[in-house]
């Protein structure tokens, strides 16, 4: 990441909080203390991040800490809110909005939510401002059910018609559900916002199946999605060592992060093999190896993410400008795999999962849904404060105000360095890294 302005790491306000606060039922069991956040407090980055974020020493960076205000800046009964969800689906899409409309509902006392349909899509007068009034009522079961009650697009859209949409209808907090895309897209209407001098906050929930958002721990839905990817590593498993030279080969989602496979396949600790877009693989270091294993052993299992082996993918990998395909490595591979055993007389018998929308489009799993419900919580709480251009996320074990500048400057990936990735190696026994001499020659 490149040194990013101090102005970037700090949170903008839409002015000064001069409401109390409506919140009931806060006060602890002494009776005494009333659990607002204390505006003085701070949550440290660690020095390593506070150098990443370009800021080498000194004036240590520090974030907001996310919760309830003793006092807030829209007043409950004059405000009108707007919800939408834009991007992936990713599983607790429909608890965050539940969290959101209940949160405002019982414990502000907002009346007049809208949730924007399909996207950004929804928020520009070309495509009909297409709105649907949220009410408690409403959004009760919608947690039961995977996807989004409100729908989602991808496709760039217009900053200004989007803020010609909130000036439209009276919006006073749009709070965005989306992943880096979304949030970038929300930056770019927070800052029109500001051009325009209105008061409107932007508030951003981030959501990513692939867990690549850095500042929140890990995303919402990300467990229940690589928990519903262990089905099919069990099954690939079962396959494969059912039948002689049986190799299950398994491919999770993971554009550009392979912590679904990961997890995945250390949930199950039955995979040979893990490849990730982190860590470079050549193909032809990689079959060898396998040829080893399913003689040795009588069956192997390979877990990769999408995105893998882009390092590698030959020239039929690359789209018609010649740029390398992402995604979809698995399919690649298969052919290699039965190619390779083929040309060396080895026998195979390999099963090829790809559980692909499945393990995004189903109901977020208990742990998950608590998760969404305070990510909600602490994003209300947040917009009511006038709080704007951030998105909340956990830090320290701490729900945070996460400037959206910072949020979108990184990715987060598995560190091939790190403990993760040691622990998957220790749990599949597999090397550092699939290497040939000549792809070292060409790393170098
Ligand atoms: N750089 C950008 N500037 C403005 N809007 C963007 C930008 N990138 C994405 N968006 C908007 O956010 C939406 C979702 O982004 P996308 O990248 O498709 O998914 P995600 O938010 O899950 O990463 C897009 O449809 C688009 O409207
Ligand atoms: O087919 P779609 O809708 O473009 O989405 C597929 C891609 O979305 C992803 O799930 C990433 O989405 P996130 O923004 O939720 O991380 C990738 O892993 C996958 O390749």
């Amino acid at each position: 990441m490149s040194a990013m302005d101090a102005a970037d790491l700090r949170i903008r306000t839409l002015g000064e909080c001069r409401i109390s606060s409506p919140l009931r039922g806060l006060v602890t069991r002494h009776g005494t203390t009333e659990h607002y956040v204390d505006e003085t407090d701070r949550v440290l980055f660690d020095d390593t991040v506070a150098m990443l974020a370009g800021r080498n020493g000194g004036d240590l960076p520090s974030f907001e800490p996310g919760g309830p205000r003793r006092h807030i800046y829209f007043d409950p009964s004059k405000i009108r809110v707007g919800i939408v969800t834009c991007g992936g689906l990713c599983p607790g899409l429909n608890d965050v909005i539940r969290g959101l409309v209940l949160e405002l509902t019982s414990h502000y006392g907002v009346s007049r939510i809208v949730g924007f349909r399909n996207g950004y899509r929804g928020l520009v007068a070309r495509h009909g401002h297409d709105v649907e009034e949220l009410t408690p009522a409403r959004v009760q079961h919608i947690n039961e059910h995977g996807g989004t009650v409100l729908g989602t697009s991808r496709g760039n859209q217009d900053p200004a018609e989007i803020v010609d949409c909130l000036d439209q209808l009276g919006i006073n907090i749009l709070f965005v559900i989306g992943g880096d895309g979304s949030m970038r897209g929300a930056q770019r209407i927070a800052r029109e916002i500001a051009d325009r001098d209105r008061r409107i906050a932007v508030v951003g929930v981030p959501k990513t199946i692939d867990n690549d958002i850095p500042w929140i721990g890990h995303s919402f839905g990300f467990q229940t999605a690589f928990g519903k990817a262990t089905e099919s590593i069990r099954a690939a498993h079962t396959e494969a060592t059912a039948q002689p030279g049986g190799v299950g080969l398994v491919q999770l989602m993971g554009r550009h992060s392979g912590f679904i496979a990961c997890y995945a396949a250390l949930a199950t600790n039955d995979a040979d093999y893990v490849l990730i877009p982190e860590v470079p693989v050549d193909v032809d270091a990689f079959l060898p190896h396998l040829r080893r294993r399913v003689r040795e052993r009588g069956h192997a299992l390979v877990v990769v993410a999408e995105g893998a082996g882009q390092n590698y993918l030959p020239a039929e990998g690359t789209d018609a400008s010649g740029n390398r395909s992402l995604g979809d490595f698995g399919i690649y591979l298969r052919r290699r795999i039965l190619d390779d055993f083929t040309a060396a007389g080895t026998e195979i018998n390999l099963k090829y999962i790809d559980p692909s929308y499945v393990i995004r489009s189903v109901p977020a799993n208990p742990y998950d849904s608590v998760y969404c419900l305070r990510l909600a919580q602490a994003a209300v709480h947040a917009a009511m404060a006038g709080r704007t251009e951030l998105v909340v996320g956990t830090w320290r074990n701490r729900f945070v105000h996460v400037p959206i500048p910072l949020a979108v400057a990184t990715r987060n990936q598995v560190d091939p360095d790190g403990d993760l990735w040691m622990s998957v190696r220790e749990a599949t026994g597999q090397p550092a890294s699939f290497t040939t001499p000549a792809t070292d020659r060409a790393a170098a």
